[in-house]
């Protein structure tokens, strides 16, 4: 088995890498035949692997498989290999049908991380926790500049999450409420940047009913956000999310008094969204900053003002609830929303080294295998067809 770990090259350049010198010195001690691209945008420098005795080639021909985080520009792709990377095509995405088709005439086995799930269908290799991270972070960034009540830097200029915690320390963060929406991965994340920030979790009905003199977040589960349509109790947490048609917005009791939501709900299209376009015009609603780090885009989303995803360049549109339309950031009567769709790009480093442990433990054995189960469900094209379980596919990978 022949690695070689690929050079990023997707526009706008991203900076995380699958193995961090670390691993890769890792791995090479245990036999294994590893071979890094070099690169000028990933966030280790090449010197970091060099100097630690990784070896690094221009050509990957000679290997089997690479590893690479975001889509490879067709143009990029070595035929008859196997690939591992984030390819944003099980969903259909119109924009990668050409990378698919381009992908199975190249002869390739594609895997995606994305649909890379244990026996317990959970995934194995997600990156929501530093997406949360850094959504929690902005979004604190976004309201200080708004109020110039504190300043944050971004967290794309400091050199890893510990580098960030320094700087909370030193901060004095006003006595705002937050309230955050789900209970997985990215909500995680999100929490413990709260958390360390020194924010007070209180109960969501504390959160309602009290003033605090101390900054307090909330965190909600879909029992707090969304009601029964039929009236009836909503005690069954899986008939929500297999069935979100049949449940309205609970949400309203949290705009009167929360001064940034951070959003990090799964959403499924016929769930119901927090609130309306009409309800933020209203004078109930205070939220200044909403962090939608969930990111549907509107109309099809669970934030009306979801206009459109930001960038990490330019993180932050104003929405003005009166035009229901996008202005200026930062202005005094509208709403700043923080919509980056590629937020743990902005914390490279620890995402990287968090990768890289994920695909130690989790992949690398499957690869080892003759036939690795875990593998073949992931696999979304080999043998200049589909995978068995992404036949799904046909017509989008046809282009019709
Ligand atoms: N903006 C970014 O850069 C970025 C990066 C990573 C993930 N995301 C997005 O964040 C969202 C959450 O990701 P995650 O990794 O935390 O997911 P997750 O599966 O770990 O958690 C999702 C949570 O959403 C809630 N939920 C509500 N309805 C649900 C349903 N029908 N099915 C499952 N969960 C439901 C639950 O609280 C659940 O814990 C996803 O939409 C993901 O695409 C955004």
């Amino acid at each position: 088995m022949k690695i070689g770990i690929i050079r990023e090259e997707k526009n706008p350049p991203d900076s995380r890498v699958t193995l961090s010198p670390r691993h890769c010195i890792a791995l090479i001690e245990q036999g294994i035949d590893l071979v890094v691209q070099p690169s000028a945008v990933r966030c280790f420098p090449d010197a970091d692997y060099l100097q630690n005795g990784v070896p690094m080639a221009e050509d990957l021909s000679d290997r089997d498989i690479l590893i690479g985080v975001k889509e490879v520009p067709i143009d990029s792709l070595l035929a008859d290999k196997t690939y591992f990377f984030f390819s944003h095509t099980y969903k259909s995405q119109v924009y990668n049908q050409k990378l698919l088709r381009a992908i199975v005439d190249k002869n390739i086995r594609l895997i995606d991380y994305e649909v890379l799930t244990n026996e317990n269908n959970a995934r194995v290799i997600a990156f929501g926790k530093f997406a949360g991270m850094v959504g929690a972070h902005n979004a604190l960034w976004t309201y200080g500049k708004r109020t110039a009540e504190f300043e944050l830097p971004r967290m794309k200029d400091l050199f890893d999450y510990q580098a960030a915690k320094e700087v909370y320390g030193k901060t004095k963060f006003p006595n705002i409420k937050i309230v955050l929406t789900g209970t997985g991965r990215v909500a995680k994340g999100a929490a413990m940047v709260l958390n360390d920030m020194g924010f007070t979790k209180v109960r969501p009905i504390d959160y309602v009913k009290n003033e605090f003199d101390k900054p307090v977040y909330t965190q909600l589960n879909s029992f707090f956000y969304a009601k029964r349509k039929d009236g009836e109790v909503f005690d069954e947490v899986l008939d929500f999310y297999k069935n979100p048609q049949d449940y309205d917005s609970d949400f309203d009791h949290f705009l009167p008094m929360s001064d940034i939501m951070i959003n990090g709900i799964y959403w499924t299209n016929t769930g119901p969204a927090f609130f309306t376009a009409d309800q933020m015009a209203s004078p109930n609603f205070k939220i200044k900053v909403i962090a939608d780090v969930t990111c549907d885009i509107a109309p099809v989303s669970s934030i009306p003002s979801t206009l459109r995803a930001s960038t990490i360049a330019e993180p932050v549109f104003g929405y003005d609830p009166k035009t229901k339309s996008e202005v200026a950031a930062f202005g005094t009567d509208t709403i700043d929303m923080m919509t980056v769709d590629n937020l743990p790009n902005e914390l490279p480093r620890d995402a990287s080294e968090a990768f890289g442990d994920m695909f130690i433990a989790h992949v690398l054995p499957e690869l080892q295998k003759e036939n690795s189960e875990m593998l073949n469900k992931a696999t979304i094209a080999q043998n200049k067809t589909l995978g068995p379980d992404f036949e799904y596919l046909r017509d989008y990978l046809e282009g019709k």
